[in-house]
Formats: C-alpha cells, structure tokens, sequence
C-alpha cells in the first residue's frame, strides 16, 4: 500500500472546491481506469490550472500531445470558444479509442481531434496543413523527444503562445547531467532549449500533490 502525506489530504481538499470532477470527467477517469489505461493524467486541479492558462490565452486552437484517455484533453477543450479547435496527438491506439469516446461523452466530439501516430510523424502532418497558430501546445508524452516537441511548437505557435511542459522533475533527476536515462536527457534538453532560445521566455515550478513529487515548465513564445 502506497504512504499517505499530508499534501495528498491538501490536493483532495483543494480539488474538492476548486476543481471537482462533473460527471464527463469522472466518466472519463472511470473507463481510462477499466480499459487499463495507467494512472499518468493530470490531477484535477492541475487539468483546472490547464484550463485556466488556456481561457487566460483566449486560446481557440490549442495542441496537446499525449492524449491518453482525454483527461486533460477533457480540460482543455472546456476552454475553446464554439469554433474552436483542439487536436490531439496520441501514440496507442487504445488509449485514442477510449480518448475518443470519453471526449463525445464530454460533448466536445465537434471540437476536439485525436490523431493516432507518434507525435513527431503526426506534427509534420499537421504543419503541411497550414493549420492556424495554436494558442497553447500541452506537451505531455513521451519525454525523450520533449525538446523536438517544443520545436514543433515553436513551428506552429506564434508571438504569444503558451506552450506547457509537463512532468519535468523526473523524482529530482533533472539535475543530474551525467545521466543517460532517456527522460532525464530529453527534458534537460527541453528545459535548456526553453532557456537558451531566443523566442522564448520561460520558467519551472516544482509542484507536490496526489500525483506526488512533480512540476511544469511554461514558455511563452517572443516573436
Ligand atoms: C502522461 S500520458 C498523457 C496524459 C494526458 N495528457 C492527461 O493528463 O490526461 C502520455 C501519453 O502519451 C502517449 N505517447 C507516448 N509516446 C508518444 C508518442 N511518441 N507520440 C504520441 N503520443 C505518445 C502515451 O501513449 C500516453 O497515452
């Protein structure tokens, strides 16, 4: 059985009043959960600051990568106006499958796109289609190729954008430079592509909550 802190008791409360599951969302988490989709979607309060960050954008076309069951994607769609557009990239099949039904659930069939394939052969795909700006790029996948994922943002975004970079502590071995692991190598790459480039402007924050000990990089994008 896992330990219990007191920062998961905090996470329950906060959660509770300020970003409480309806219905579409606790359905959502509740067929992710019997498809045997793992347990790696955003915490409730952590989709809500997601969805903040988007309406704070006036986003209207946002790209998440790494759809899973639609959790966030669930999020994030609340936030488009009516003509909005949200496409997300997803890798497995089945997690697209029950993404996709949850998301009808969740009405939001009309503005949301799940598209099957790695991320990084689905986004040149999308860059040939000439889509708008997106407003905000939700990158949360595999986090071996998180620098070549805010490249791409850097492609499809434009002066403004938001892009948001999640799970960039790795358990505290983001420091380590000597380390070989793939996602320790690929979000240190992500975090010094985020400082070292010229159009954008960004900063990390450590988080602890249900999910235990995490954080997020946001970037603005210059110009
Ligand atoms: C952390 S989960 C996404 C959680 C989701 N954003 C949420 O909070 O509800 C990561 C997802 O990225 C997908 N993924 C992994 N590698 C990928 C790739 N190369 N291209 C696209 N998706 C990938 C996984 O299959 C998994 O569903």
């Amino acid at each position: 059985m896992s330990e219990s802190h007191v920062w998961d008791e905090v996470d329950a409360y906060f959660t509770a009043h300020l970003a409480p599951d309806d219905e579409a969302l606790a359905a959502a988490l509740r067929d992710s959960d019997a498809a045997g989709l793992p347990h790696i979607n955003v915490a409730g309060n952590q989709g809500k600051l997601l969805q903040l960050l988007a309406q704070l954008q006036g986003a209207r076309h946002i790209l998440e990568i790494g759809t899973l069951g639609g959790y966030s994607t669930i999020w994030l769609g609340r936030a488009l106006p009516p003509d909005g557009r949200l496409v997300s990239l997803e890798y497995d099949p089945r997690h697209a499958e029950v993404a996709v039904r949850n998301i009808a659930r969740a009405g939001l069939d009309k503005l949301v796109e799940v598209r099957v394939g790695p991320a990084l052969e689905s986004l040149p795909r999308l860059a040939d289609e000439n889509p708008p700006p997106f407003d905000l790029v939700f990158i949360d996948a595999d986090k071996v190729n998180n620098p070549h994922y805010v490249e791409w943002a850097l492609k499809l975004t434009s002066t403004g954008s938001l892009i948001v970079l999640d799970n960039v502590v790795r358990g505290g071995r983001v420091t380590d430079a000597e380390s070989t692991a793939d996602d320790v190598v690929g979000t240190r790459a992500a975090i010094e592509l985020i400082g070292s480039h010229p159009r954008l402007s960004g900063t990390a924050i450590q988080t602890v909550g249900m999910k235990g000990y995490d954080g997020f990089a946001v970037a603005r994008v210059l110009a």
